[in-house]
């Protein structure tokens, strides 16, 4: 935000953002520490299907929502450009962790990790539409143990999914298959899993710190991408997994951008599973509508 935003009378209230805890998103949040908007937000840090149920029931302003409650909610939320968690390709922390191949699940459990709405949903349709399988599901906390002991496979997303990929499914001998990755072989495109938005309320009666507050994501993101070794460096110092990893967890594998491809991605998505998820095949995808620099002048 800018030092004007400092001027603002004392009585003014900070946007409530939500932020999600996993390491996805720590690129997002570093940058804010850097760049000195960290304060400027009534931060709330959460997993994401609670800080999508938080900014859909108006306790939050603005901040990242799982694709598919963006695509429910889309006529009262506006979308931030050019920002998402995304990948074009293999992401490694949205998986399938599987006993069988993918195509000898018919009939079989999958357990669905209850802090996705978005990866659980991508891997109903890739099963179904590409492995040509019926599973029976049934969601559950995201703990691949719990998880494999009464099912034959698991979908897993953010920090668990990591660490199940890189060091329990090995080590027991299970195939992980990337839903990125899947995804991108099966269409071409890039997957979004989460959008940022602000409520439609908010960005009419608040534009300008809307603006501010995307504009600091933006600036936080691109600091963090270009220092991201030192992040990965900081990141590994408290996380079970080495520097070199994270780096390329967050420069490589994560697309934290969301331009046209992504946007057509989201859009492709929509069309395929609308059909049982609370939306149009074809729901208008709402962008706000971005300012000329320099333009936030608060009141
Ligand atoms: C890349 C990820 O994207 C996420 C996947 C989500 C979902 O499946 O609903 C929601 C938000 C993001 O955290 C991840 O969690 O690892």
């Amino acid at each position: 935000m800018s030092s004007r935003d400092a001027e603002r009378p004392a009585t003014a209230v900070r946007p409530r953002v939500g932020h999600i805890q996993f390491l996805n998103c720590l690129p997002l949040y570093w940058g804010l520490a850097r760049t000195g908007n960290l304060l400027d937000l009534d931060l709330t840090k959460d997993t994401p299907e609670k800080l999508s149920d938080r900014l859909v029931a108006g306790d939050l302003d603005i901040g990242p929502i799982t694709c598919v409650e963006y695509l429910r909610n889309a006529d009262r939320l506006v979308v931030l450009p050019d920002i998402a968690v995304g990948s074009d390709g293999p992401v490694m922390s949205c998986v399938i962790v599987s006993k069988l191949p993918l195509d000898r699940l018919d009939g079989r459990r999958v357990a669905l990790g209850s802090t996705s709405r978005t990866s659980v949903r991508l891997a109903r349709l890739l099963l179904e539409e590409r492995e040509g399988v019926r599973p029976e599901y049934f969601g559950c906390p995201p703990d691949l143990d719990a998880m494999l002991a009464e099912a034959d496979a698991a979908v897993l997303i953010g920090d668990p999914a990591l660490r199940a990929s890189l060091e329990q499914a090995p080590r027991q001998g299970l195939a992980v298959h990337d839903l990125g990755a899947m995804w991108k072989e099966w269409t071409g495109l890039p997957f979004v899993f989460a959008v940022w938005a602000a409520r439609r309320e908010y960005a009419e009666q608040q534009p300008e710190l809307t603006a501010a507050v995307h504009r600091a994501f933006l600036e936080s993101r691109d600091l963090s991408l270009a220092e991201a070794a030192k992040v990965a460096e900081q990141a590994a110092r408290w996380e079970a997994f080495d520097a070199p990893l994270l780096e390329t967890y967050f420069s490589e594998a994560l697309d934290f951008s969301l331009g046209g491809r992504q946007l057509a991605g989201l859009a492709e998505f929509a069309r395929r599973v609308a059909h049982d998820s609370g939306f149009a095949p074809d729901v208008a995808i709402r962008l706000l509508e971005s300012e000329p620099a320099g333009s936030v002048v608060p009141a």
